[in-house]
């Protein structure tokens, strides 16, 4: 029996072109100016550094210049690459706080998402498990479309728990929230994702909104007016 439900964001309750279109062209055209004007704050600093040593380990056999500028210039690359890289997923929320707070943008959630957390918090845990921050999650849903929705969950994970791909992640959370497996259901719109939660024992549901990948080995719904908690054991 399900007593937990772990939801993704994007391109499971928010629209992929929020993020892809908003989302990023504004963090592309405000880190620089911000990493410059906040390099020596404690919690950017950190992760300049982590930036850092990434690329040296990306590149340990290449003499490279890691000043401020280098820096500045992977992680706008890691933003056109899509990256789900920690450092940049952190930097990221820490800018996004701007445009949300100046009303620049509110987070996408499609209706159909709205009303099933809705339902869903009536009953079970929710949680959520992004490769965007813990900070700039709580952003999305503080700013939301549909207002302040954070007290909708219990708790928020990212990359610090590991890759969304790594199965360990998975049983990282499970040991978190203390609840069993079998007993928490996984949210997501990309394949490998859903595979490494169900190799970690959770149960899954897919939302294939955007036409993804998908497989027989996890359930299928178009958006959550498909939802039904009779699928899962
Ligand atoms: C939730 S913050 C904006 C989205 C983001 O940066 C991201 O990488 C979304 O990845 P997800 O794991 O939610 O598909
Ligand atoms: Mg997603």
């Amino acid at each position: 029996m399900i007593k937990a439900i772990i939801t993704d964001i994007e391109g499971t309750i928010t629209r992929i072109s929020f993020v892809k279109e908003i989302l990023f062209p504004y963090a592309k055209k405000q880190l620089p100016d911000f990493i410059r004007q906040n390099q020596t704050q404690k919690e950017v600093a950190i992760q300049i550094n982590e930036t850092k040593r990434i690329m040296q380990n990306e590149k340990a056999d290449l003499e490279i210049d890691l000043d401020l500028e280098a820096v500045i210039a992977q992680l706008l690359q890691w933003i056109e690459d899509d990256q789900k890289i920690t450092p940049l997923k952190q930097l990221q929320g820490l800018v996004w706080f701007e445009g949300y707070s100046k009303g620049d943008f509110t987070g996408h959630i499609y209706n159909d998402a709205m009303e099933f957390l809705n339902q869903v918090s009536n009953d079970y845990e929710l949680y959520v498990y992004s490769s965007g921050s813990v900070k700039a999650q709580q952003l999305l849903f503080q700013y939301s479309d549909f207002g302040d929705i954070r007290p909708l969950f219990k708790d928020y994970f990212d990359t610090l728990v590991g890759g969304k791909k790594e199965v360990q992640s998975y049983n990282n959370i499970i040991k978190q929230i203390n609840i069993a497996a079998e007993q928490v259901l996984f949210l997501s719109d990309i394949l490998q994702e859903l595979d490494a939660a169900k190799s970690a024992g959770l149960q899954t549901c897919q939302l294939l909104r955007d036409g993804q990948a998908t497989s027989d080995e996890h359930v299928v719904i178009n958006d959550f007016t498909e939802f039904d908690i009779e699928d899962f054991k």
